[in-house]
């Protein structure tokens, strides 16, 4: 055992602790296997290569432990479950799955199907593929399965890439949503949504935070496509300039959400796709997360949250106390409808169509009208970010 901790974070003199903390928090039906594979997680990476991303060691799995009930051997194979976005809406919160005795996923992203080139994947589904665009496909799988971490058979295993419903104008997220239905047909996709004005002051912050960190550290940021070029500030009043004149182009539409989604509602069948409110996740994350476990076939309250006063987010509680790394939950402290009210009414009044295509497409209401608008208005439910927006 006291080789574990030395690729680990957690200190031995805490293990003993945590370990009763987590038999104490799983159900009976977990225990003996939760007890035999419980060690600490190993690091794969000291640090991460992007800290603006993510703060602090890459483990091999996203859970600071290893909290699994399967006893059967570990294996390299394809998600089960694939989170496709939406980029700055929370989308590391899926990490915590990794706590769950039957789910494992690791904290990085694979970015998979976006390195697939899209005439191949299109071929392919087409019935033409040429033997090197298979070799090609193949090639691409292996990489994939390099990416992801080792998993027991009887676990669900998960991945979440938001660049898989990041538009590029061209067709890639029909290829992205084709490729992932080829490399397993039975995915069950996971989506979450947010208020895009703070999606969109979510993304700026990390770009700035990104820019900062490179400079400090001597690096070239002139070719870096996810880095400010300027200051926040500049970069909002930019923005509000450029979405003022309706010019604005691929993958800077923080409310573009049915263009990422149709593609995969497509494939996949709509029962197949799932859409979590990414507001509701910090304000009501039990009600939110009770629908993700049930989606994916898991007892509704197998994992439970409490509000972290220092964290100022919602952190796990059950089976383990664990909140996410210092890179999550910094721009929502802040109010941007407070700090920019001229540019975020702009924002609103632009992206209000979008959204109420969403409410649309995705049945969140079955028309938008007065019902629909009774129903939005409520404080603390799912989608209540949408009313203005809608309403
Ligand atoms: N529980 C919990 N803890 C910390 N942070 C939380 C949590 N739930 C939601 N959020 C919000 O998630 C925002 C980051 O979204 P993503 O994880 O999708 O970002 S990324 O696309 O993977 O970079 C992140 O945005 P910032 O506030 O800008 O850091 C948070 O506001």
């Amino acid at each position: 055992m006291d080789a574990y901790f030395v690729n680990s974070a957690i200190k031995k003199e805490e293990f003993e602790e945590l370990e009763k903390y987590v038999l104490k928090h799983v159900s009976g039906e977990d225990f003996a296997g939760v007890r035999k594979n419980f060690k600490p997680t190993t690091n794969i990476l000291e640090h991460s290569r992007d800290k603006a991303y993510w703060e602090g060691p890459v483990r091999e799995t996203a859970c600071p432990v290893q909290i699994r009930r399967s006893l059967e051997p570990l294996e390299r194979r394809v998600p089960d479950v694939v989170g496709i976005g939406f980029a700055k809406c929370g989308t590391g919160t899926l990490q915590f799955l990794d706590c769950h005795p039957r789910v494992t996923m690791r904290s990085t992203e694979p970015k998979i199907y976006n390195s697939i080139n899209t005439e191949i994947i299109l071929k392919e589904m087409g019935y033409a593929a040429t033997e090197l665009d298979y070799l090609n496909f193949e090639a691409v799988k292996k990489e994939y399965l390099s990416k992801l971490p080792l998993v027991a058979k009887d676990e669900i295993l998960i991945e979440k890439s938001p660049i898989y419903t990041e538009d590029d104008g061209n067709g890639q997220i029909e290829a992205n949503a084709k490729a992932m239905k080829r490399i397993n047909p039975n995915t069950k996709i996971i989506a979450i949504a947010c208020d895009p004005i703070k999606r969109g002051y979510s993304m700026f912050q990390m770009e700035g935070r990104r820019t900062k960190i490179r400079l400090a550290d001597h690096q070239n940021i002139k070719r870096c496509k996810a880095c400010l070029h300027g200051t926040v500030n500049e970069t909002i009043q930019e923005y509000t300039e450029t979405i003022s004149k309706e010019q604005y182009g691929p993958g800077t539409g923080f409310e573009e959400y049915v263009l990422g989604l149709r593609p995969f509602v497509d494939e996949f069948g709509a029962e197949n796709v799932l859409l979590l409110d990414g507001e509701n996740l910090i304000a009501n994350p039990n009600e939110e997360w009770s629908r993700l476990l049930e989606f994916l076939g898991l007892e509704k309250d197998s994992l439970k949250f409490y509000h972290d006063k220092e964290k100022g987010f919602p952190c796990l509680e059950s089976p383990l106390k664990y909140c996410l790394n210092g890179a999550k939950g910094i721009s929502r402290k802040e109010d941007v409808r407070q700090l920019y009210p001229k540019e975020t009414e702009i924002w609103r009044k632009a992206f209000s169509p979008k959204i109420k295509e969403l409410i649309s497409y995705m049945k969140i209401c079955d028309k938008i009208d007065r019902k629909c608008c009774r129903k939005l208005k409520k404080e603390a439910t799912s989608f209540s970010w949408a009313y203005e927006y809608a309403c």
